[in-house]
């Protein structure tokens, strides 16, 4: 076959295409910069949600533990520059901007300056891979509201939004999230039987439970009451880390070669005690592990995309304590942060999604996306009572990225 190009040199692949979509937005929570920060934060963070007052002091207080700076920032910062840099060695030049619900820099500004610059289709990566109230519905509620602030800002009718913004599907079951917690759980294991070892040679007793180290999956408590909520995206929040803990443990114990027992459990519960969230709370869990007779334990964090306060306090520094107070070995395997695998896997699901939007654009029918696991890639666009706060109760304020903005 005729070719110009000489053998072993390799031509530059033609750019995948982001079109319709002229900019990302990178959608996350927010945290505090310093301490004179934290208390007005918590204050948005918790508005109207009836989280009560001494709970909110010990919140304030895991983040005085630091300073009053939550890692989050900088995390998302360093996720922005990483997406930057895979768009532009696909040969897309398309601008990431950074947003949050609950901080500066807030969606609403980041999206005035895209509109500012002419953007007028954005796609959003949302800094939650699970579907659920608080990593779906309400990022949509709350990018609803800054897209009606602006429309009002430049004088447009309400419900007239000056771009329209799409977002990612949830991405717990996207091959770049789950393979970059593989890699996580992998390396935790290496790091507690190197430790385990280290020890052996110290003491003649030591490291004897590294190889069957238990594998406890963590992510954040939600109220029970969410929980059945979220149940209209097509499994539950509860089903979407089971599907995930499942892949990952299967993989990891045949990278391993060995069979992996794993459990999940939850952290960071609040609300009044009388309001039932999901258990196992992990130092309880950790407890019940101890006395049941296991020594070691891998602890991946699969509920968080980067090692922001829940990870570095209620995992790093808490549960941590727990296991050394029960003598248990312990190792907390990374979040996926700016792993490749995973940034990869976060500008497989832009081009995915604007791959869709062309061919739904075109009256086609569209590709579907992958998945791992069992229980297929979720919808594009939420389905009418998607992720509210309770089954069956509108909330009443629209939300963004549905077919239905109201339901
Ligand atoms: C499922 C879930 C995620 C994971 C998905 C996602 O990542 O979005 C998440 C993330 C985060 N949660 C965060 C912080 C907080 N969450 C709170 C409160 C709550 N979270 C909830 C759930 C979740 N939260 C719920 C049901 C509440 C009760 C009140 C409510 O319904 O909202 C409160 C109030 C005090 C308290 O109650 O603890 C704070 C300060 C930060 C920032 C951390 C940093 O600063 O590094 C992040 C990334
Ligand atoms: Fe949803």
């Amino acid at each position: 076959m005729a070719t110009d190009t000489a053998p072993g040199t390799r031509t530059s692949p033609s750019p995948a295409s982001a079109a319709p979509y002229d900019a990302v937005l990178l959608y996350s929570f927010g945290g505090p910069d310093g301490p004179d920060d934290v208390l007005p934060f918590l204050r948005n963070v918790t508005a109207g949600k009836g989280i009560p007052d001494e709970r909110l002091a010990e919140v304030a207080e895991h983040y005085h533990h630091f300073g009053g700076r939550s890692p989050i920032n900088a995390q998302n910062l360093a996720l922005q520059r990483a997406l930057v840099a895979e768009l532009g060695s696909r040969g897309l030049d398309l601008p990431v901007l950074w947003g949050n619900r609950n901080w500066q820099p807030y969606t609403r500004d980041a999206l005035a300056a895209a509109h500012a610059d002419g953007a007028r289709r954005v796609v959003a990566i949302v800094t939650s891979a699970y579907s659920s109230y608080s990593g779906c519905r309400q990022y949509r509620e709350d990018l609803y509201g800054a897209l009606d602030t602006l429309g009002a800002e430049i004088g447009l009718e309400p419900g007239e939004h000056p771009l329209q913004v799409d977002k990612i599907r949830a991405y717990f079951n996207h091959p770049g999230f789950v393979q970059g917690n593989v890699d996580a759980v992998v390396e935790a294991y290496r790091t507690l039987e190197a430790e385990a070892e280290a020890e052996a040679e110290a003491d003649a007793d030591g490291g004897a439970g590294a190889a069957a180290a238990r594998l406890v999956f963590v992510t954040h408590s939600i109220p029970t009451t969410m929980e059945e909520a979220s149940a209209v995206s097509g499994a539950t929040y509860r089903e979407q880390h089971l599907d995930v803990a499942r892949a990952v443990a299967q993989a990891a114990g045949t990278i391993l070669g060995r069979t992996i027992e794993w459990d999940l459990a939850y952290c960071s519960r609040s609300g009044p005690p009388s309001q039932p969230w999901l258990a196992p709370d992990v130092n309880d869990h950790l407890t019940a592990l101890a006395d049941a007779g296991t020594t070691a334990v891998v602890i991946a964090p699969i509920g968080f995309v980067s090692d922001h306060m829940e990870v570095a306090f209620d995992l790093d520094t808490e549960a941590l304590e727990t296991a050394a107070d029960l003598g248990l070995a312990a190792v907390r395997a990374a979040t996926v942060g700016t792993r490749e695998v995973f940034v990869r896997g976060l500008v497989d699901l832009v081009l995915e999604r604007a791959g869709r939007a062309r061919e739904r654009e075109a009256g086609a029918e569209p590709t579907p996306g992958v998945a791992v696991g069992d229980l297929g890639p979720f919808r594009d666009v939420c389905a009418p009572g998607c992720c509210r706060q309770r089954a069956g109760v509108a909330s009443g304020v629209p939300a963004a990225c549905s077919t239905d903005p109201l339901s």
